[in-house]
């Protein structure tokens, strides 16, 4: 693990690290916001935010605004990349696939399989190192936006226990049936379709267990380009009361889908985190 940036930030600091992963077998880089109690050697929870399609570690730590709502609840914040990158790792034709478009699943497919395995890197690699090296508690908190609120919400449903509170901003929420999840799904994942339900948000709240449904919030811009292509909230929220899953959508008038409209909500998810992790 190397500093590659530090900056005093609302009595803490924001640094990015970079490490060579093992799950991805390349130098992977990671914002992680340090509160002012961790710089005091006290123990905090672990906030992750997972960013969205073309987003590096340097997006959410920029643009977001989250740092004063960290301090202020004393939480690290660790924000990855998207996906593994450099020479020798292979790349999509477009933005939406490849280098930036990791999807947050273990690619069972070629050329992929090699370096993109973003599920384990962000469950099991991540965690360790963070715990290991900085004054971190064991209760994680999980949130992200688009693509990244599609790994937020599958990775919490499918490794239940893994993660105390789970939200996020205008998610990929049935990636199964959208142009953007199916493009790196088939990529990834081949074609059989019942691995790709695996990593559908929708059809996980289908098949989630009672005993463990953590209370999902998400907020929505009704003015978001990508809504009724991409984005399709309304399927998560028919999936949620058939089962009756625990469910918050707050759909923001005129927002669109940019880092301005997560700057105007990240207080109230930071306030659902906290509750949660203590
Ligand atoms: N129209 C965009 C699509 C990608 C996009 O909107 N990315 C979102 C996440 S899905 C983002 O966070 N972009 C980076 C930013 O706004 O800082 C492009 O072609 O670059």
């Amino acid at each position: 693990m190397q500093r590659i940036e530090q900056h005093a930030s609302f009595g803490g600091r924001q640094e990015v690290w970079q490490h060579a992963s093992s799950r991805t077998g390349t130098d992977m880089k990671l914002g992680v916001y340090l509160p002012p109690k961790a710089l005091a050697g006290e123990k905090c929870p672990v906030l992750y935010w997972l960013s969205g399609l073309t987003c590096t570690e340097q997006n959410f730590i920029t643009k977001a605004g989250a740092q004063q709502f960290a301090a202020g609840h004393n939480l690290i914040v660790v924000a990855p990349d998207t996906s593994p990158r450099g020479e020798g790792v292979p790349n999509g034709d477009a933005y939406d696939l490849g280098q930036g478009a990791g999807f947050y699943v273990n690619a069972t497919q070629q050329p992929w399989t090699k370096h993109f395995q973003m599920e384990s890197y962000i469950v099991d690699e991540l965690p360790a190192l963070i715990e290991a090296y900085f004054p971190a508690s064991p209760a994680r908190g999980i949130f992200g936006h688009s693509m990244g609120g599609h790994g937020a919400l599958t990775l919490a449903l499918r490794h239940p226990g893994r993660y105390r509170s789970v939200s996020a901003f205008a998610p990929i929420v049935a990636p199964s049936i959208v142009p953007w999840g199916q493009k790196a799904f088939k990529a990834y994942l081949g074609d059989d379709m019942a691995a790709w339900r695996a990593h559908d948000t929708v059809q996980l709240i289908a098949a989630s267990a009672p005993g463990h449904r953590l209370p999902l919030l998400v907020d929505q811009g009704d003015a978001d380009e990508f809504l009724a292509t991409q984005l399709k909230p309304e399927l998560l929220k028919a999936a949620c009361e058939q089962v009756g899953y625990p469910f918050t959508l707050r759909l923001q008038p005129g927002h669109d889908h940019s880092y301005y409209f997560i700057a105007s909500f990240i207080a109230d998810h930071f306030a659902h985190h906290a509750q949660a992790l203590g």
